[in-house]
């Protein structure tokens, strides 16, 4: 049985009649299948084909809801279980697309040799010019080396690919960035540094993603101060700007002063660590953490955090409380204390469902899907790049943090990624105080 969250698709035959469709859902819905995408392939005079994709929790939970619905009778069928997700994943989800077509000699002439070697002589006279005249400054690399990918731990960075060319995707999409995944075969930082000073030239920026700890601090660090393009991290700063946005929010809705909490953090590896510093940085005086590695206590500490002995004594403790061990279910209903804020983040699973956490008794609770990095770095790196800033500073993330405030609409907790707004807001803040600190 797998523990991961997953999504299938069902081709279900019902007869044209109305009712039938809803007998359907409702056993789905009884056996707490999560229905998502409808589509009606095929309406008949006998009968209608739908693909309706369901997320569910195991092969044998697929199974029971799959029977439920054959069990159902007249005339109501599974045709057949499809892998949705995987069948988007055909392929690749980017690819490297002209932005100049050639349709004449004359645009070959101009696009490449021989019109090209005029723009190599202008660049090779100014090499400023290189930021007008190529993709170089609009084009940022995903660096991995596949050491902790999402919440799966070290599975090496070709299976971690989908997870990168999903960044490429949202960069594209959210901010206009060409995101170049690149995927390492080394995680000794002497290694990873040299290798990306070496490739840095090619790009206006570098995000480095799902690099575990320890060894992602001296990467990032070292990186930042030996090149003169921005340098993040995503799952340390992109993370821990989108957190104090949601616990924020979360104080302002649940009528909590944030400087006046006691906040704790399960798990203080490259997420939990960010997160803690940020939240202090930002004015939280009792910063609680726990974590089952000693170097990592160690850090909290270096950094001003307090160390409580476990997560019980962490969970009766705190009034905020966020989680990023990428442990499933770590948090038990029982340690929730009443009128809790809980964000458990970790990815693909949370340590505490959002609704396990609110029916024990927690006043606001959320996971990484809805409190996710994709609500930061997009925006981060477009504002980045348009004020041509040389790194990514503090005050930068607390002002796209705070931006993600501004474009949360009432009763949220987070904007949702799609809205477009978000970016632009978290792209303006940034490049304006990259500018002002100029
Ligand atoms: N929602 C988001 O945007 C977002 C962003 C980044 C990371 N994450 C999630 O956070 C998780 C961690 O990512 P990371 O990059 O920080 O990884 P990491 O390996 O650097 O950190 C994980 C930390 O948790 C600690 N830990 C593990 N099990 C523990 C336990 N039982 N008790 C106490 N501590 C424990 C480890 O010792 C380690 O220090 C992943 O699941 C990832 O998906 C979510
Ligand atoms: O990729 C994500 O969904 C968020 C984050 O970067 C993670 O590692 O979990
Ligand atoms: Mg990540």
């Amino acid at each position: 049985m797998s523990d991961i969250q997953f999504i299938r698709n069902l081709i279900i035959e019902t007869p044209s009649v109305p009712g039938n469709f809803a007998k359907v859902a409702a056993a789905i819905g009884e056996l707490k299948g999560d229905i998502g995408d409808i589509q009606t392939i095929k309406v008949g005079t006998l009968s209608t084909i739908r693909d309706i994709s369901i997320q569910c929790q195991s092969e044998e939970h697929l199974h029971t809801i799959v029977q439920a619905i054959n069990a159902i009778g007249n005339g109501i069928h599974v045709h057949a279980v499809t892998d949705d997700v995987l069948q988007a994943h055909e392929g690749g989800k980017i690819q490297m697309k002209s932005r100049f077509e050639i349709r004449s000699l004359g645009d070959l002439r101009r696009a490449y040799t021989p019109g090209v070697a005029n723009v190599c002589k202008v660049i090779q006279e100014d090499p400023e010019q290189a930021k007008y005249f190529t993709g170089i400054s609009n084009t940022v690399a995903i660096v991995t080396d596949g050491t902790a990918i999402l919440g799966l731990g070290n599975i090496g960075p070709v299976a971690g690919m989908p997870v990168m060319e999903g960044k490429s995707v949202l960069f594209d999409q959210f901010a206009g960035i060409s995101g170049i995944p690149i995927l390492l075969n080394t995680s000794d930082p002497d290694e990873v540094v040299a290798t990306v000073k070496h490739i840095h030239q090619s790009f206006g920026g570098i995000l480095l993603e799902d690099i575990g700890s320890p060894h992602c601090f001296e990467i990032e660090e070292r990186l930042k101060a030996e090149l003169d393009i921005p340098v993040m991290h995503d799952d340390q700063h992109g993370t821990a700007v989108v957190t104090l946005a949601s616990v924020l929010n979360a104080c302002k809705q649940t009528d909590v002063e944030l400087s006046q909490s006691v906040v704790g953090q399960i798990g203080l590896g490259a997420a939990g660590l960010a997160i803690s510093r940020m939240l202090m940085a930002y004015g939280v005086k009792e910063m609680c953490g726990v974590d089952r590695n000693p170097d990592a206590i160690e850090r909290m500490k270096k950094h001003g955090g307090t160390i409580l002995n476990s997560i019980e004594e962490l969970m009766e403790t705190c009034d905020i409380v966020i989680a990023t061990t990428g442990v499933e279910g770590l948090i038990k209903p029982e340690m929730v204390r009443e009128g809790q804020i809980i964000l458990a983040l970790s990815n693909p699973n949370a340590e505490i469902k959002p609704e396990v956490a609110l029916k024990a008794g927690a006043a606001y609770a959320a996971d990484g899907r809805q409190v996710n990095n994709v609500l930061g770095f997009p925006g981060i790196f477009r504002g980045a790049l348009n004020a041509q800033a040389k790194e990514i500073t503090y005050p930068m993330l607390i002002g796209a943090a705070l931006a993600i405030v501004d474009s949360t609409k009432p009763g949220d907790l987070v904007p949702h990624p799609l809205d477009p707004n978000v970016h632009a807001n978290v792209a303006i803040a940034v490049e304006r105080i990259a500018n002002e600190g100029k």
